[in-house]
């Protein structure tokens, strides 16, 4: 692609999106200029020597699509300081919880191509979930270039806007509650005697296993359940405990807490 890509906070879910963009060579990694105020940060992205700045006026006024990485409470200030150096046409990516594409524009204080996104740090190992929203200046053309970069490093899907915080709490958030779950089932395995590097792997290649299972075979979860489940067998003895222990109920609760934070943050 034709187009040069800028990130403004090279954290956690920034690294990850560079780092999936030049796996998936979506841009020469030349064409990838990041910004952070602390050059230390720069060090999660030194492999794939791509430009680094800390200072984000002479970034922005290289790039063509501008992906503002940064936490939520500070997306007013650091847009106050680019707004008057952006390129003309350039598209700004909000990957920001809560944060809309109004609140944007409002912070542009004019017109701005935006797109809201919310992807995950899978992205990390090109197996982001991603889903995307597009305000009205962006072009059919631009659509496309914009789910290229997301489709590089994971699936992604247009949504519309009002769904942004269901996907903060169905995927956006989810991979931590997937490593609680990941980390549960090896405490259990280390405490029946298994090794804990072991134990890491054995539960983690059964969660990517059953997921592959939902996402290829396309049969319900449900009808996969009750194949491993036999008849007076080890299984249902665990699925019993986990009805009792409120499993499905506390999975429903944390992303409803999760869903209605992401809605306080507009
Ligand atoms: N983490 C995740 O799984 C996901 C996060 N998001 C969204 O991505 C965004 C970033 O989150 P995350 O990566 O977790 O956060 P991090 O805190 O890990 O990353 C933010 C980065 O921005 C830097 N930074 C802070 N202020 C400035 C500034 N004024 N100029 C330049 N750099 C700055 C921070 O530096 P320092 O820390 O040194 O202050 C840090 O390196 C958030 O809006 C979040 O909602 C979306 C989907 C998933
Ligand atoms: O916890 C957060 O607010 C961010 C947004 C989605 C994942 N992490």
């Amino acid at each position: 692609m034709n187009k040069n890509i800028g990130f403004i906070g090279c954290g956690n879910m920034g690294s990850a999106m560079i780092s999936g963009i030049v796996k998936a060579e979506i841009v020469p990694s030349d064409r990838i200029y990041v910004c952070d105020h602390h050059e230390n940060n720069f060090d999660k992205v030194k492999e794939y020597n791509v430009n680094t700045t800390t200072n984000v006026i002479e970034m922005v006024q290289k790039v063509d699509i501008l992906i503002l990485s940064v936490k939520p409470y500070v997306y007013e200030s650091v847009i106050s300081q680019i707004k008057e150096d952006i390129k003309k046409d350039v598209i700004v990516v909000c990957i920001a919880a809560g944060k809309s594409i109004e609140q944007v524009e409002n912070a542009f204080e004019k017109k701005v191509k935006v797109v809201k996104a919310m992807p995950n740090t899978p992205a990390l190992v090109l197996e982001a979930m991603s889903a995307v929203s597009f305000n009205d200046l962006i072009e059919e053309v631009e659509k496309e270039e914009i789910l290229k970069i997301f489709s590089g490093f994971g699936k992604v899907e247009v949504v519309k806007e009002e769904l942004m915080d269901a996907v903060t709490a169905v995927s956006g958030s989810s991979p931590a509650y997937v490593y609680m779950m990941i980390e549960a089932m090896a405490d259990a395995a280390v405490k029946q005697g298994m090794p804990r590097k072991q134990a890491y792997v054995f539960a983690s290649q059964a969660v990517y296993g059953a997921s592959k299972m939902v996402l290829e075979t396309h049969q319900h979860p449900g009808q996969l359940k009750d194949a491993v489940c036999s008849p007076s067998g080890t299984t249902i003895e665990a699925v019993g405990k986990l009805e009792e222990t409120g499993f499905r109920s506390s999975i429903i609760q944390a992303m409803d807490a999760c869903y209605e934070k992401s809605k306080r943050m507009k």
